[in-house]
């Protein structure tokens, strides 16, 4: 076996990728695995060394694994866009758990570096990822999980900006937390008019609360958004919330409490291959949880662009 590559964010999971990595190395010592190590220092480092590692190894390499959350994961795509026969595997350490779920990865490090050197000798699994360019930007970038815009995004913009925010994680009352930023942004944001051009067809929705382009399912609180999208059949998965009351959102999304006029009237969903999204006003977007500006912004679906150990 070629010796192993990881790239560590130590700040993921609000400093628990440490303790991860600690619990990873034992085991590789356990098991006589040779490896090396990298540890992310700032915001992006991760797609530099994911494609420093890669170009330094003149192409040999054939593995590079993650140790973080969702943002590290993106970063080390990202790194490897054009080195797609390298697998990528992760290894969650990150607060949310987005990634794992949709992919069904296992949960506890040990469990989860054990799974990834057991599959390291199948046959690479190519997955479709999601590609996002904002208007005047040259270059696109990739997603593996998500693109949120609108409401939504603002909340996960105020649970990082709020002071309490790791307290809460060390006492896991993360739910708490994104609760508190849900009540916050409800209070003041507004709905708005959204204008979007599915597979080169246009149209305008009224009230519009917040859209989800997805490319696995995933959770907006309680809620779960685009349960058919799967990284395999070629589709972004879009959901769009309008047309709801400000309690009836906050049930929704806090208590996945709808009733099927609610869905009917308020929740659209679709699948499509690339769509285009304007506003009035610019809408906050992020990507697989982290921020990247604001909409106008074009997605699109690219086959076959990661090969994950899944
Ligand atoms: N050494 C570092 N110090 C501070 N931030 C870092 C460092 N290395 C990477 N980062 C940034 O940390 C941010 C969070 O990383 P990541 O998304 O992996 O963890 P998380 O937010 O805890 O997990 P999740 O998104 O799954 O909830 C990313 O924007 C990443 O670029």
């Amino acid at each position: 076996m070629n010796g192993l590559f990881f790239i560590i964010n130590p700040a993921a999971g609000h400093g628990k990728a440490k303790k991860v990595w600690n619990k990873v190395k034992k085991e590789l010592t356990r098991k006589k695995v040779s490896y090396r190590s990298f540890y992310t220092e700032y915001h992006g480092h991760a797609e530099i060394l994911a494609r420093q590692v890669a170009t330094l190894q003149n192409y040999h390499l054939k593995t590079i694994i993650g140790v973080g959350g969702d943002g590290t994961i993106n970063e080390i795509v990202n790194g490897l866009s054009t080195f797609s026969n390298i697998q990528i595997g992760f290894i969650n350490a990150g607060s949310g758990n987005d990634f794992s779920r949709g992919f069904q990865l296992p949960t506890h490090p040990v469990k989860e570096i054990r799974d990834i050197l057991l599959k390291l000798k199948k046959p690479l699994q190519k997955f479709y990822l999601g590609n996002f360019r904002l208007e005047g930007k040259k270059n696109g970038h990739y997603f593996i999980k998500s693109i949120q815009i609108g409401l939504y995004a603002e909340v996960k913009e105020a649970l990082k900006s709020n002071v309490n925010n790791k307290l809460m994680a060390r006492l896991h009352l993360e739910y708490m937390g994104f609760i508190i930023s849900l009540v916050k942004v409800l209070s003041y944001y507004q709905p708005f008019t959204l204008f979007v051009k599915v597979d080169g067809e246009l149209s305008t929705y009224q009230n519009v609360w917040f859209i989800s382009i997805l490319n696995i399912a995933n959770y907006h609180g309680r809620m779960k958004i685009a349960s058919n999208a799967k990284p395999t059949d070629g589709n972004l998965d879009v959901t769009i919330v309008s047309n709801i009351s400000r309690w009836k959102l906050f049930k929704l999304i806090a208590l996945n409490n709808s009733s099927k006029k609610m869905k009917a009237e308020s929740i659209e969903t679709f699948a499509c291959k690339s769509i285009t999204i304007h506003s009035e006003s610019p809408l906050l977007v992020q990507a697989d949880g982290e921020m990247i500006g604001e909409s106008p912004v074009l997605v699109s679906i690219q086959k076959d662009r990661v090969a994950l150990i899944k």
